[in-house]
């Protein structure tokens, strides 16, 4: 890409554990590149080595749920830094599992952490870069809970919460969504999943290629 391209658009995906985002995503995904949009596929906690490792701190290490918060902004600098702003800003697309709306979902909703302190962190790790869509896989958590349940994997630290813990995340998501209509759409994620992607791939094409 030369200088001169367009800014990259850049996806997000966001819903409580086992709300079906992971497939979803690579739909996406393939459908962007179909069209010969270059795209970065990325995750957070992650998305860069040092990420990664922290992800693997935070999915499975006991911690104190400020350390816990600080970790994940940690780890969405170092995402930024060297993965988010470069491919933004040289015209290509970033389609990630989860970012800073997880961090309120999360910490903030789930965990009841202060709200304030995290826009302090959200105006010094990503001043002025919010996502231009964010998707939001919505479901009752005894659903989630019971897709988690079936993939058999050992459960990390927070697929061990309780229901409680997931209705608050929900709602947390959900007021969220509220107040910035325009860049999160709530998606229906107790449905199939082919129904699922085709509202998605259909609010894609609404956006950016109609
Ligand atoms: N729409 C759906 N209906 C039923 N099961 C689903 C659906 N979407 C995903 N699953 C299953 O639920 C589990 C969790 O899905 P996954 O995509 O890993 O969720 P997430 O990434 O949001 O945690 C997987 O076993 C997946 O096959
Ligand atoms: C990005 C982020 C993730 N998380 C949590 C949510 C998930 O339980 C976990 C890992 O995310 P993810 O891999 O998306 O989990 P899953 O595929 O099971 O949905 O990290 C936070 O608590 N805060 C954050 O800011």
């Amino acid at each position: 890409m030369n200088q001169t391209s367009a800014r990259g658009r850049f996806i997000t995906f966001e819903g409580i554990d086992g709300a079906g985002k992971s497939s979803q995503i690579e739909a996406v995904v393939s459908v962007l590149r179909e069209r010969g949009i270059a795209v970065e596929q990325s995750r957070e906690p992650g998305g860069t080595p040092l990420g990664e490792r922290l992800r693997d701190l935070l999915l499975h290490e006991p911690m104190h749920l400020e350390t816990e918060a600080m970790l994940m902004f940690a780890a969405r600098r170092e995402h930024v830094a060297r993965l988010i702003e470069p491919a933004l800003s040289a015209g290509r697309w970033v389609v990630c599992d989860r970012f800073s709306d997880a961090t309120f979902a999360y910490q903030v909703g789930g965990r009841g952490l202060d709200a304030a302190k995290f826009d302090v962190l959200e105006s010094w790790v990503h001043p002025g870069l919010q996502p231009d869509l964010t998707l939001l896989f919505d479901l009752p958590p005894e659903v989630a809970a019971s897709r988690v349940r079936s993939t058999g994997v050992n459960p990390d630290r927070f697929e061990r919460e309780q229901r409680d813990f997931f209705v608050r995340v929900r709602d947390a998501y959900l007021e969220r969504a509220h107040r910035a209509p325009q860049r999160i759409r709530i998606i229906d994620a107790d449905r199939s999943p082919e129904q699922i992607r085709a509202q998605i791939e259909a609010i894609v094409a609404e956006r950016w290629f109609a």
